[in-house]
């Protein structure tokens, strides 16, 4: 078969008729160590979030082989972890003063500086189906302005801690040392929909990587090389798992071509992944008021929400139909944001 290039792939992938071969992408769960090497993550101090990440020694963690630099890690997360990220990138993160994509216009006059609240609380029922699937994106802590392409000290908003905390613990147990999460792109990707092929360099510092964090449904990533000419490869994403761009990976074109549902739901049964934290791996049982010593008040009580499945019961009918990808930068050169 001839190799297709960037483009190429990027519309066979998309393709609704005929729908594409998908026995070429590259599924981690089944890959031969000829397409990807094992990547040791190491153990960097206690882990911070327990209840949310299972330990860095036992995530499953590859480098692909003919993409240096581009790491995955299958889904570090717990399932009460998939539902602490999921409520906080529907629920908290499209709020005003963060940047979000609705045309305040397009929605009757209405200023919708709380996309979940007003999508929940909308009564019209077509006028709810368009706020649900308008919301694409929200970006956090430096904002990127689209037409210019930079990020700049006047567009800036806070980045939350919890986010940058734990953004900051990938990049310790991968070895990447300092890292300062300053910009996010909050992606919302309604079944169907796709991302077409860009490169990430406004970043003053292109050597420090790219975090990627994806939850919900299943996605086809398509990564190539610098110019769209070269070949690229398809992988599935599936909730909670992580990819990190960096080394020559950091300034490859990619894409998202295709997202499709998943049979798979890691959000849903929390007896499962306490099992694996508790026990499997040997960490001291998950204690909720040790939690609320450890850490914020907020991340505590929100996970005591998330146990409850009249809370999350909203969410996972969102997830139902959504993919949601958690896109994480560092801005300036010597990662010491004033944010
Ligand atoms: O959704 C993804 O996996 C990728 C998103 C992305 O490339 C971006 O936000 O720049
Ligand atoms: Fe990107």
């Amino acid at each position: 078969m001839a190799e297709r290039n960037f483009k190429e792939s990027f519309k066979f992938y998309k393709a609704r008729f005929p729908a594409p071969d998908l026995s070429e992408v590259l599924d981690v769960d089944n890959a031969s160590e000829e397409t990807c090497s094992p990547f040791k993550a190491q153990t960097s101090g206690s882990n911070p979030f327990p209840l949310i990440l299972k330990p860095p020694d036992k995530w499953l963690c590859y480098e692909v082989n003919n993409r240096p630099g581009l790491i995955f890690i299958r889904n570090p997360f717990t399932a009460l972890g998939q539902r602490y990220w999921v409520v906080r990138s529907v629920r908290d993160y499209p709020q005003a003063p963060n940047v979000v994509n609705l045309i305040p216009k397009k929605f009757e006059k209405e200023v919708i500086d709380d996309w979940w609240r007003a999508f929940r609380s909308a009564k019209d029922p077509k006028f709810r189906e368009n706020l649900k699937a308008s919301m694409r994106w929200a970006t956090l802590g430096y904002h990127h302005d689209w037409d210019t392409k930079v990020y700049s000290e006047s567009m800036k908003n806070v980045f939350p801690t919890d986010l940058r905390e734990m953004t900051k613990f990938f990049a310790k147990a991968l070895g990447y040392g300092k890292y300062s999460a300053e910009a996010a792109i909050v992606n919302f990707y309604p079944l169907g929909t796709t991302l077409s092929g860009h490169t990430d360099h406004s970043e003053a510092d292109l050597d420090a990587p790219l975090f990627s964090f994806s939850f919900g449904q299943k996605a086809i990533f398509l990564i190539g090389g610098p110019t769209k000419e070269e070949p690229a490869t398809a992988l599935f994403l599936r909730s909670g798992d992580v990819v990190v761009m960096s080394k020559q990976s950091r300034l490859c074109y990619h894409a998202v071509p295709r997202v499709m549902k998943d049979c798979l739901e890691p959000w849903k049964n929390l007896g499962e992944s306490s099992t694996t934290v508790c026990e499997k791996d040997e960490v001291e049982q998950p204690n909720c008021k040790k939690m609320k010593e450890e850490t914020s008040d907020l991340l505590a009580e929100l996970l005591d929400d998330c146990r409850d499945d009249s809370f999350w019961k909203p969410f996972q009918s969102y997830l139902e139909t959504t993919r949601i990808n958690i896109n994480i930068r560092q801005v300036l050169k010597d990662g010491q944001t004033s944010l």
